[in-house]
């Protein structure tokens, strides 16, 4: 009897080992297919998007219509749309793709714009606001983002306004009336989407305004967040599909800077404009430098680096985020940039709105060098001249980090965006997020960027976003700085590995990723047994372990489980999916290792930041601080941009007249008297105020230089193609200067090695 039974048993053990073998091989063909899905998934959206370059028409209605139709032609408001382009928003000319969306907008279209953060998303509503009757509805998602507009357009004399939680009675009663009676002009009026979702009241005078025809256009700003595919969903974002119903003739705009082809569905579904005009500009930021460092596990060198990082490579007005985990870091790291000569505050929720804005507020006008914030410090930011962000740890996702290090260099200037990475952060963030929708495959998508030593980290952007590969321009650490990276074979470490996990569950002992790690090396201890991985244990440092661990988590042979404590979310590693193919020899597995020289000291700029060293720069940046201080509420950045120092630079003009043709009209009447006195006072003192000194040489050479010179200070400007140019350049006469930034802007980079140790030591 018990004989029969042993067999029964030996055969249903037969059968599990043949189902699981099954399963694996199942579980093998879905990662396949789902990586092939998303490789296709990928090419066909690039393939739409190159197949109509800059534009194009989706949906069902129209498509022949508008695709044959292009947006750069001309059209009635042309001259009106220059004019107050120079005039009020002191711009000379357009980005890309700005004035085709302005134009299909203003033909009545519904719009969808992904273009990159920076790129100048909110002209493309404002403009269009201005030369239509009545008033744009735009609906943001911050309190923060949405002050900053107002107080920008307002600054510009542009009739602007918000409904938001701040607005005093009074003013809700005047914009009621303007909606209401078209009593006043509003052309701008911001709303949170909390307003759509829960006023009937707003949405009463909404109708108001429709049904009299003053209701011009619909702006959805940061449109990502209707999708729950997107990093930042928002569930009021969901109830805006409402406006197209109730106001069908309205023309909307959404606008986002992130939005894979997923969230792209999604946000047109969800704002029910399936048949609209879709613009996709290229998500690269060319002037921002990729760097991730290896973070050290002592939490004070961290921070030493950081600062050393600033001190070295800044002066004290350039501006700089440094985004943290937890607001508990924040505050330590904000105390300590202080105590290292820094000006710095921490940022984050848990602190008075008015503390918040104040620090925001003196960050914005230059009081303050750095702002250290969570994810709370996010996509309020509008501040163009932000130099450097440093993430202190990973953002939860790719999305998120192309997000938030893209408040680096949105005025166009060179910027650097330095993130610090180690293993030992995965599970602090995975325990927070892998409750989310995709929450940790997005993690991963994250961790994948940073444990790579070797992709271009654009690369790894242009793939997730579904874009085509441009070049980087040795714009980011693997394609400038290389370095000893091999790679090496760690399969049968990663065995040994996997092999102690399965122990581990065979004792029902819970181990997490530190833990793990630590076990692991820890049988070198157990020599004397003679256990016969030692050798293996001894090949890797304990940061390398856990890149392994890591490594397997990505791979889907081990993967994270979360076990709740009345305190807190712990993540443990267990056996994954695809564990047994590792120990059967059908996969391998791979670690980056090496040494990198360190981007530290490498500060990367262009031509335009040349210009705006000189003598006359610092004079006009000197100049719009003061200005910006009698005019309160405005900040010196919308007094003067970055780009109009560097042109009232390099043409020098010494009537009204001429500095109009720059400034517009609105800024020569408030400040043109001043810039004109601030530039003859100049001329008059140093009359080549603009001559720029440095050596200029080949990206390749610059590399080479910074490789092998680590130990020395470099700047890192973009510069003339030849030699003989680049001399010419070196003494360089005004008119001289403005020939070869014409031409610079079209020439690939060059650099200059410039040797800027006594300014720095000034600073240090
Ligand atoms: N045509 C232009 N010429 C020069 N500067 C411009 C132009 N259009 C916009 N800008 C400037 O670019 C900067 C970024 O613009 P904006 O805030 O609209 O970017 P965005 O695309 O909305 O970015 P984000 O995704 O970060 O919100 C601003 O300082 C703005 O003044
Ligand atoms: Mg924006």
């Amino acid at each position: 009897m018990a004989e029969e039974v042993e067999e029964q048993l030996r055969s249903v053990n037969q059968e599990l080992l043949q189902v699981e073998e099954q399963l694996e091989q199942l579980l093998e063909r879905q990662q396949m297919l789902l990586e092939q899905q998303t490789e296709l998934q990928c090419l066909l959206d690039s393939m739409c998007d190159s197949k109509s370059e800059h534009a194009n028409t989706i949906g069902q209605k129209d498509d022949a219509a508008d695709s044959a139709k292009t947006w750069t032609g001309t059209f009635p408001w042309d001259k009106e749309a220059d004019s107050a382009l120079l005039n009020i928003f002191g711009l000379s000319s357009y980005r890309t793709n700005q004035r085709e969306i302005m134009n299909a907008l203003l033909s009545g279209k519904d719009v969808v714009v992904i273009m990159a953060a920076g790129g100048g998303k909110s002209l493309c509503y404002q403009l269009p606001a201005l030369l239509s009757k009545g008033t744009t509805l735009i609906i943001s998602p911050l309190l923060s983002l949405i002050q900053d507009q107002v107080m920008g357009l307002t600054a510009l004399g542009v009739a602007a306004a918000m409904l938001t939680s701040v607005t005093s009675k009074e003013e809700e009663k005047t914009i009621y009336k303007s909606l209401e009676k078209g009593e006043g002009e509003l052309k701008l009026l911001y709303v949170t989407p909390e307003k759509i979702a829960k006023s009937k009241r707003f949405m009463s005078k909404l109708e108001k305004c429709n049904h009299a025809g003053r209701l011009s256009i619909i702006a959805i700003d940061e449109a990502h967040c209707c999708s729950q595919w997107g990093h930042d969903f928002r569930p009021d974002y969901k109830s805006l599909g409402i406006l197209k119903k109730q106001f069908p003739k309205v023309s909307m705009i959404a606008l986002t800077a992130t939005a894979t082809a997923r969230v792209q569905n999604d946000l047109r579904e969800m704002l029910q404009i399936r048949s609209c005009v879709k613009f996709v500009s290229s998500v690269n930021r060319p002037n921002l430098f990729y760097e991730v460092r290896e973070k050290s596990t002592n939490t004070q060198a961290v921070i030493s680096e950081i600062a050393d990082f600033i001190k070295r490579s800044y002066k004290k007005k350039d501006s700089g985020i440094v985004y943290c985990y937890s607001r508990k870091e924040c505050e330590q790291v904000a105390k300590e940039l202080c105590l290292q000569g820094i000006g710095a505050a921490y940022y984050h929720a848990d602190m008075e709105p008015n503390a918040r804005s104040r620090v925001h507020h003196q960050w914005s006008s230059n009081k303050l060098q750095v702002i250290v914030g969570t994810v709370a410090f996010g996509m309020g930011i509008n501040k163009p001249d932000v130099r450097f962000v440093i993430h202190h740890s990973m953002s939860k996702s790719l999305e998120t980090y192309y997000q938030e290090s893209g408040r680096a260099g949105r005025d166009g200037l060179p910027s650097h965006c330095l993130l610090f990475y180690k293993p030992a952060d995965l599970p602090r963030h995975s325990s927070m997020v892998f409750h989310e929708h995709a929450g940790l495959a997005n993690l991963y998508s994250m961790v994948r960027f940073c444990q790579s030593k070797r992709e271009c980290r654009r690369a790894a952007f242009f793939r997730h976003f579904g874009e085509q590969h441009q070049d980087c321009n040795g714009m980011c650490d693997n394609c400038a700085l290389g370095g000893d990276i091999a790679e090496k074979d760690v399969t049968a470490h990663a065995q040994s590995i996997v092999l102690l996990v399965k122990e581990m569950e065979h004792c029902d002992k819970k181990t997490t990723l530190l833990q793990l790690a630590d076990s692991w090396k820890s049988r070198a201890n157990q020599e004397a047994q003679g256990r016969a991985d030692i050798k293996l244990v001894k090949d890797l440092k304990k940061q390398e372990v856990e890149q392994v661990v890591v490594q397997l988590l990505l791979d889907g042979i081990l993967k994270e489980v979360f076990q709740h404590t009345a305190y807190a979310t712990n993540a443990y590693v267990a056996l994954g999916s695809l564990w047994q193919s590792l120990i059967h020899g059908k996969r391998k597995v791979n670690l980056e290792i090496g040494q990198r020289s360190q981007g530290a000291g490498i500060h990367v700029g262009n031509s335009l930041q040349a210009i705006l060293n000189t003598d006359l720069a610092k004079e006009l940046d000197s100049l719009r601080d003061s200005l910006a201080q009698i005019h309160d509420e405005v900040f010196p950045y919308t007094i003067l941009s970055s780009q109009q120092i560097a042109q009232l630079c390099v043409q020098k003009p010494t009537s009204l007249s001429q500095i109009e043709k720059i400034l517009g009209r609105r800024k020569t009447e408030l400040f043109g008297k001043q810039v004109l006195m601030t530039i003859c006072a100049c001329l008059a003192k140093t009359p080549d105020a603009n001559a720029v000194s440095g050596e200029w040489i080949s990206p390749k050479d610059a590399t080479d230089r910074m490789t092998h010179q680590s130990a020395k200070r470099k700047t890192v400007l973009n510069g003339p193609r030849n030699s003989a140019a680049a001399k010419k350049q070196k003494q360089c006469s005004s008119d001289t200067c403005k020939d070869t930034i014409a031409k610079e802007e079209k020439s690939d980079q060059w650099v200059c090695i410039e040797d800027t140790a006594s300014e720095d030591d000034d600073f240090l």
